[in-house]
């Protein structure tokens, strides 16, 4: 393995064929590194769910290349791979405890009851899966995933239907566990707060493309919220986003070098800030942080670096 758990060179996905066909992944070129915690943000429908489940080896990619835990062919290490998936699939007739048992008889050798039992403790062992609430399902399959002891955990909304203290609760078990394994972590969600403090690192999807990957905090600093008399030149930083109020211009720019505070008052963007702008500005150049370049960039995959 090269130090990378996922990487993606020109990976396409195209649903449907001729008329009625649907690129959701265009050539993405992108580079995970191990025991990273990794934010996968984007609008509705950019790709986010699709590159789950390559990544999660439930369907192959209609171009380019996929490695997943050193495989060339991700299926092959499904076993070394939890995937929490959006609709949280498990089986309706059987109870929590019969889920458990499964999970453990599924995974011999690595199964850890210990870390599922504590996940799953508030659930009724004896209530079938058919009957629990959405919230009640996730912790479940939360349970699931992390009694796998996976080396790389990939969570698709995972926590858009738990309530604020079991959001809490669980984001920090998760957490605590992959800081002491070394698990890498692929977290989708819409919650942009959420994320600051707990991601280290960031994809960006959108239209299929990664428009931001690499370290949260590099891309971070790699901004600037700037402030100051409209009619002044922004130049040479790159504007993802700007406003004017009266005589005031605030922007979101990239920057190319310091920027000029005889003109401008300059503050770091807060993640959720940089990613609105960008949600907003879907114009704005792509940038990957050295991290997140694969080996070998596919040809359709405009990379710029920090
Ligand atoms: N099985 C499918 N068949 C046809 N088109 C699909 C299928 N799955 C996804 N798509 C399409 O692919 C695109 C990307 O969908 P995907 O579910 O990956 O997006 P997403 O980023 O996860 O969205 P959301 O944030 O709404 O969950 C969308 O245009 C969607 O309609």
């Amino acid at each position: 393995m090269t130090g990378a758990v996922i990487e993606a060179r020109g990976l396409t996905m195209t649903y449907g064929r001729r008329g009625g066909a649907r690129t959701a992944l265009d050539g993405c070129s992108f580079r995970l590194p191990a025991g990273r915690v990794c934010a996968l943000v984007g609008p509705n429908g950019a790709g986010k769910s699709t590159l789950l489940n390559l990544a999660a080896g439930l369907s192959r990619p209609s171009a380019g290349t996929l490695t997943v835990l050193g495989s060339a062919d991700p299926p092959d290490v499904r076993d070394r791979i939890a995937y929490v998936a959006q609709n949280k699939p498990l089986h309706p007739q059987l109870t929590v405890a019969d889920t458990l048992w499964a999970g453990a008889e599924l995974n011999p050798g690595r199964w850890d009851a210990g870390i599922a039992g504590r996940i799953a403790a508030p659930l009724p062992p004896k209530t079938r899966v058919r009957t629990l609430s959405g919230g009640q399902r996730t912790r479940l399959a939360l349970a699931l995933a992390l009694g796998k002891r996976p080396e790389l955990m990939l969570l698709d909304e995972p926590m858009a239907d738990l309530d604020p203290l079991a959001r809490h609760e669980l984001m920090g078990l998760l957490m605590a566990e992959t800081a002491e394994h070394g698990t890498t972590i692929v977290m989708s969600s819409h919650i942009l707060t959420e994320l600051e403090g707990v991601c280290d690192f960031l994809l960006f999807v959108d239209g299929g493309r990664v428009r931001l990957g690499g370290e949260a905090e590099d891309i971070v600093s790699a901004h600037a919220l700037v402030t100051g008399q409209a009619g002044h030149d922004l130049a040479p930083h790159t504007v993802v986003e700007s406003r004017t109020t009266g005589r005031q211009l605030t922007a979101l720019v990239r920057k190319e070098g310091p920027v000029d505070e005889s003109l401008w008052a300059a503050a770091e963007p807060s993640l959720e800030e940089l990613l609105l702008a960008h949600l907003r500005s879907p114009n704005a150049p792509p940038l990957l942080t050295p991290s997140a370049v694969p080996a070998t960039t596919g040809p359709r995959e405009a990379v710029a670096s920090a």
